[in-house]
């Protein structure tokens, strides 16, 4: 028989949060929260490994959908370089009117550009600003006709926190404990641009007492562990450092996702999967739709380790084949001892990126670099794309249809592309959509929603909004359908069901997200109503 957590007498009342301890009654589960347990409940353990570091063990089966943490930013502001954005709130600014010039409302007292005056005294700004007025320190960011992107704005973040040992060291030495990977960067070039603006800022522009190492070292616990922050509405975009959050270490095939919440940016991780006790909690740090390649090259640059998870290990990252190409042997069809349409090259060590590609089938085999400058060269053709013209897209797909197969990264993020031009962007709005097009929509769906059950199932954002774009242009192939007499009333009646049912799954991954709730509310009731309008007179 389990005990109190609080009289040690026998108890039936389990914590909800870690359901790790016991209560025999309601005011006993509140005394021991009151008396600690709130610093205790959660339903994961920080550990630590050579190769992974610290990391999240899961100390219990978490449920999909489940809350695992909740967390304020330990320090939050503006990115490396951006265009201009308010200090306080990282809004994006337009210029206001002076007269006959162009200019960003300015702070009275350093001049750096904000929203306006509440958030010019709010209290994030306060400390740097007076560190800036103390040295006279006038920011000179002017508008000049657009809004470039601006470097000054690399020194604010760092600066944030190493103002923090001062007025709360407990604060400074949690984020200075953070994993760093300072001998990794010191010597990159973006490092060697850093030594010259931000050190130069802080030791001599603010004359603030710090050593050369701790600011850089500021700067590389930012790229280390530093979310990227942005408001639901697109308007805002920051940085910053969820203090447990960071302990979360990466996985190609991630069983978390985050949302921030409020104006706060609050970090909520959710069990994107059911995780099971004694489990690895983990999230992606880089793109999921990348191919291996790109993955471990982006992963071993810019966070320096080399992943070795299930999915970089498997040659077909779980059947997906995201990162393989045709064979050019087998395919092609001049060839003498074509034999095997479809095969593949493969890496024969996806661990290793030197290691030779080698096709399934036959004995035909490339270089690493020969796939690797392949790769490069097709994605510089995709990444130059007109983003709002489909055609673009189709031309890509088809044009390297014979080298690349339907689920290459480089054709899924071509589709992806489609699927969000088709139906949303202007001239290509779902009800404007001719009927091969709208068709073109949902099959493509359906070919990402198979990617997305293999790389990030179950509750992941990816799988929400497919879903939601699939039952969207279902709804209305139904729609058409049936205002055409193609289907009767009945079958309308069936299609929307399947549409309804879609939608309630995208409706409940997506909801976390606040500012979702009213668009899927709308869906929702947009999706009844047709219902209703279609209802069989005789049911
Ligand atoms: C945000 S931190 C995660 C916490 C970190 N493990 C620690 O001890 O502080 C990111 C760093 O953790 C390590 N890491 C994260 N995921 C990893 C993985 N799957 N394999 C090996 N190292 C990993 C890398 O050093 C990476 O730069």
């Amino acid at each position: 028989m389990p005990t109190c957590d609080v009289c040690q007498q026998p108890a039936n009342q389990i914590c909800g949060g870690c359901k790790l301890v016991y209560y025999c009654s309601r005011p006993h589960q509140k005394l021991g929260w009151r008396e600690g347990h709130k610093f205790k409940c959660c339903a994961f353990k920080i550990e630590y490994s050579d190769t992974l570091g610290r990391h999240m063990i899961a100390t219990r089966d978490i449920k999909q959908g489940e809350m695992i943490l909740k967390e304020k930013p330990a320090v939050i502001g503006p990115r490396i370089a951006c265009t201009t954005v308010c200090l306080s709130c990282g809004k994006y600014l337009d210029p206001n009117q002076f007269q006959d010039n162009f200019d960003y409302y300015k702070c009275s007292k350093c001049n750096w550009p904000m929203c306006g005056p509440e958030c010019e005294n709010a209290e994030v700004h306060k400390p740097e600003c007076k560190a800036m007025t103390e040295r006279k320190y006038k920011c000179d960011i002017k508008y000049i006709g657009s809004n470039k992107v601006q470097a000054a704005y690399c020194v604010i973040s760092p600066m944030r926190v190493l103002l923090m040992r001062h007025s709360n060291p407990l604060q400074f030495e949690s984020i200075m404990n953070l994993e760093s990977h300072l001998e990794d960067r010191v010597n990159t070039s973006l490092y060697t641009v850093l030594k010259a603006n931000l050190v130069t800022f802080i030791v001599h522009v603010l004359g603030l007492p710090f050593d050369e190492e701790t600011i850089l070292k500021v700067a590389s616990i930012f790229d280390t562990n530093s979310f990227d922050v942005r408001s639901p509405d697109g308007t805002k975009r920051l940085r910053a450092i969820y203090l447990t959050a960071s302990m979360v270490d990466h996985s190609c095939k991630p069983n978390t996702k985050h949302v921030f919440l409020g104006d706060h940016f609050h970090l909520a991780l959710i069990a994107t999967v059911p995780i099971t006790k004694g489990d690895l909690i983990t999230a992606t740090y880089c793109q999921s739709l990348w191919g291996t390649l790109d993955r471990r090259k982006y992963l071993m640059t810019n966070k320096f380790f080399a992943c070795e998870c299930d999915r970089c290990k498997d040659p077909t990252e779980f059947g997906t084949n995201l990162g393989n190409i045709y064979c050019s042997v087998c395919n092609n069809p001049f060839s003498q001892t074509r034999q095997w349409r479809g095969a593949m090259l493969h890496s024969t060590n996806p661990m290793d990126e030197n290691a030779p590609w080698k096709c399934e089938k036959c004995e035909h085999t490339i270089l690493a670099k020969q796939m690797f400058w392949g790769n490069n060269a097709l994605k510089q053709d995709l990444y130059k794309l007109n983003k709002t013209d489909p055609k673009n897209y189709e031309d890509f797909i088809e044009k390297y249809s014979q080298t690349l197969h339907p689920s290459n990264h480089l054709v899924v993020q071509a589709k992806l592309a489609l699927v969000q031009i088709y139906g949303n962007q202007k001239g290509y709005g779902l009800t404007e959509l001719p009927e091969n097009l709208l068709k073109r929509k949902i099959d493509l769906c359906h070919e990402l929603l198979e990617i997305a059950d293999k790389l990030e199932p179950g509750m992941s954002k990816f799988r929400g909004e497919i879903l939601l774009d699939l039952q969207a242009a279902m709804t209305i192939q139904t729609k058409r359908e049936f205002e055409t007499g193609k289907i009767t009333k009945a079958g309308a009646q069936d299609e929307l069901m399947e549409s309804l049912v879609l939608l309630q799954e995208a409706t409940n991954i997506l909801r976390v997200e606040p500012h979702m709730n009213d668009i899927l509310e709308g869906k929702i009731q947009e999706l009844t109503s047709l219902l209703d309008a279609t209802e069989p007179e005789n049911k």
